[in-house]
């Protein structure tokens, strides 16, 4: 898969494509739809789907402070559209200059100019350009005019609800796996490189591998069940995402895990992470004594859990 950073970017060679325009965090089962039927055009117009995302994602760049966590690092979603089949992704900084085209200019300088785009797929409820005012029939007028075609994807829905990337954030609120599995047609993962830690977990008896979420803010806070991939082989795990305030932190955001019965050396190897049921909430405790009898309650829930389970062997 090519990726396109930046309008700037793109050559006339990138000319002639099938798209479709979104934000595509956590690549979902309704973007898979989207993606599949793209796939498809793609073949029968004999050229390239190309995917348009945006960095930072739109509301990120409106409201920085109440956008919601993102599912997925950018890094993550393009292994995702990768993996759908998408020949090419073109990601473009969502910026004034960015959010002040209106829907015309949009079509014209980024569809029509930049991509050459023959076919357009969206959802239903796409909406873009300047005050969110391109819809799907501004979109087919625009291209009766300049010669491409546009479908609307049917909705895609988990009994009688609509998929979105904001359902899939409020199953991993409530820690409802299950749903969250079933609205992305795959476990809830995050993967990461393991990093040096303060070295503080051994002394309280139990070695986490400390997991980079560099500036990412995580969809989910707590002690969790997880399983752990490491080099193919998957292990049974515990793990603790937060800002860990009985050790007081930097405040940013930490995921370790706690590797049930592995013996060995994980620093600067990757990690996938698979949640699979909430212990309890993150929480401030009066003394490093008091953590570690909670965090070996933790481990031995995790047991437990994993007694009366078998192992998945692969996330994916
Ligand atoms: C299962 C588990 C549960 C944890 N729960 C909490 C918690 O409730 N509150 C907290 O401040 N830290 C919690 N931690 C994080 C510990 O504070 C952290 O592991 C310790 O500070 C060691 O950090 P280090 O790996 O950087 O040395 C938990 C860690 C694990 C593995
Ligand atoms: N369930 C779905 N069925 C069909 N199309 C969908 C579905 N969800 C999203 N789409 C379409 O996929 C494209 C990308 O969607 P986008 O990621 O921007 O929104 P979303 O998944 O609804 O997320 P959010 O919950 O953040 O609004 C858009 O064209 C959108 O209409």
């Amino acid at each position: 898969m090519q990726l396109v950073l930046g309008l700037h970017n793109l050559r006339p060679q990138h000319r002639g494509c099938v798209a479709t325009i979104g934000n595509f965090d956590g690549v979902h089962r309704g973007h898979q739809a989207i993606l599949e039927r793209l796939r498809e055009r793609a073949l029968e117009l004999g050229v390239p789907s190309c995917v348009v995302i945006f960095e930072p994602q739109p509301r990120e760049f409106f409201a920085p402070e109440t956008a919601p966590a993102r599912l997925a690092r950018l890094r993550d979603k393009l292994q995702l559209l990768a993996d759908a089949g998408v020949d090419r992704v073109l990601c473009l900084a969502f910026n004034q200059r960015l959010c002040k085209l209106s829907a015309a200019e949009f079509v014209d300088t980024i569809l029509v100019d930049g991509l050459g785009v023959q076919h357009l797929e969206v959802g239903d409820d796409f909406r873009f350009g300047c005050d969110r005012v391109g819809d799907f029939d501004f979109l087919q007028q625009a291209g009766l005019m300049q010669k491409f075609t546009v479908e609307a994807a049917q909705t895609v829905e988990l009994d009688g609800v609509r998929i979105s990337s904001t359902k899939v954030r409020d199953a991993l609120a409530s820690a409802d796996f299950g749903l969250a599995e079933r609205l992305l047609g795959r476990p809830f993962t995050i993967e990461g490189r393991v990093l040096h830690g303060q070295k503080l977990a051994r002394q309280l008896g139990t070695p986490t591998a400390n997991i980079q979420l560099k500036r990412r803010r995580a969809p989910l806070t707590g002690v969790y069940v997880v399983s752990v991939e490491i080099d193919g082989k998957t292990w049974p795990g515990v793990a603790n995402i937060g800002v860990r305030p009985t050790v007081a932190g930097d405040g940013s955001a930490h995921l370790e895990v706690h590797l049930l019965d592995f013996a060995g050396d994980v620093y600067g190897r990757r990690l996938t992470v698979a949640f699979h049921h909430k212990l309890r909430d993150e929480q401030r405790f009066a003394s490093l004594e008091a953590l570690k009898t909670a965090i070996n309650a933790d481990v031995a829930a995790a047991r437990a859990f994993w007694l009366g389970q078998p192992l998945k062997k692969s996330l994916k």
